[in-house]
């Protein structure tokens, strides 16, 4: 049996149920479900219905094989949903994913390619590896007709199971001790005062982790490397050298980095600002070696990486790589 969709004039409908919630929009202030699912049409809705622009209301019996589009939104949501996401209540055939708490979104962009390939499905998420908040929305699910076929919703199941985990999950930051090896003659010598430091503070801080201390190396590269080593020895879960990260033959940071004997995943990311950022891992610690950029911009290649490393991630040379497609941000 073909599902049934039947038309009746608004006036003639007192008193039947509505198939579907009806927005209304008014521009730049409201624009949302003016009449819900359910409702049941009374004689006083009239001349609202009508200023919407619904003469007509539907009747709906679905078929075997048929969805409402509030349930096929649903298994959408439920399918690529993983931990820490809440699913709200369909509204306008909308079903919202949102963070339980702040974390790194992950989100499997090749099963939400494939997703939305399958007729008249929509997927719409944020972007992979960003800090979300609670309470934001991270992804939404919706299908475009009023009645879908269930057939298609499995489809959409079938694709959301076949990977590695979830589709879509906010994986929790760690709270973590962080050393800080400011490095420059001008700070050590107290020629200039240090900027650094209050900058990386409030960030870390912002994400729930510590600065266990910040120590002044000049430009020694001995003195940058046993600073490292006795923060990494006092248990330090990051360590972050600061300046020192360009060319000048007194910039020492990069060659006190990789001497340590430290695994160098790159000197040099193609992001702008943050170009001269190194990442290294020394005793499976990170070793970040920042550029003069984080003390002035306030979105550098530190900025995109820090939550990853928060969330436990290991940094690869290929999501170096590939971060200067759209890497340009301010320089
Ligand atoms: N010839 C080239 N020049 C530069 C290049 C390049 O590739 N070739 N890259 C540019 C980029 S991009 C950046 S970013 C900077 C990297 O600078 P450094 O990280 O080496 O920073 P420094 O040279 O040590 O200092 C630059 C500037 O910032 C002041 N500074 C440093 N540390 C502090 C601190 N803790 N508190 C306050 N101020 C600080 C320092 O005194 C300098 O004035 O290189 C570009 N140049
Ligand atoms: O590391 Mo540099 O900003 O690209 O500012």
């Amino acid at each position: 049996m073909k599902s049934s969709l039947r038309e009746v004039h608004v006036t003639e409908a007192v008193g039947m149920v509505l198939a579907h919630d009806l927005t209304q929009v008014v521009p730049g202030r409201f624009k949302g479900p003016r009449f819900r699912k359910g409702h049941v049409i009374r004689e006083e809705d009239f001349e609202t219905l009508l200023s919407i622009g619904k003469e007509h209301i539907y009747v709906m019996e679905l078929a075997a094989g048929e969805l409402h589009e509030n349930d096929a939104a649903r298994r959408i949501a439920r399918a690529v949903g993983g931990p820490r996401l809440t699913l709200t209540a369909p509204s306008e055939g909308k079903v919202q994913l949102v963070a339980d708490g702040e974390g790194l979104l992950k989100v499997d962009a090749t099963r939400v390619h494939a997703i939305n390939e399958v007729e008249q499905a929509v997927l719409s998420t944020l972007k992979t590896d960003i800090p979300v908040k609670e309470g934001e929305v991270v992804a939404a699910s919706r299908v475009i007709p009023l009645i879908y076929p269930v057939e298609r919703i499995e489809q959409v199941e079938r694709i959301a199971a076949g990977g590695k985990g979830p589709v879509l999950e906010v994986l929790p930051f760690r709270r973590l001790k962080v050393g800080v090896v400011t490095t420059g003659s001008e700070i050590y010598h107290g020629r200039i005062r240090d900027r650094f430091g209050p900058v990386i503070q409030e960030k870390l801080q912002s994400f729930g982790s510590t600065v266990m201390g910040q120590t002044l190396a000049g430009d020694d590269k001995g003195l940058i490397q046993s600073q490292i080593r006795a923060f990494v020895d006092r248990g330090a879960d990051l360590v972050l050298v600061t300046g020192g990260m360009s060319v000048d033959p007194d910039d020492r940071t990069p060659g006190a980095i990789a001497s340590l004997g430290a695994e160098v995943i790159s000197y040099g990311t193609p992001m702008l600002p943050g170009s001269m950022l190194m990442i290294a891992y020394y005793r499976e610690i990170p070793i970040l070696g920042l550029p003069g950029c984080v003390i002035h911009d306030a979105y550098t290649s530190f900025d995109l990486f820090l939550p990853r490393i928060l969330a436990g991630e290991k940094v690869k040379r290929e999501d170096i790589v590939r971060l200067g497609y759209g890497g340009l941000h301010s320089c």
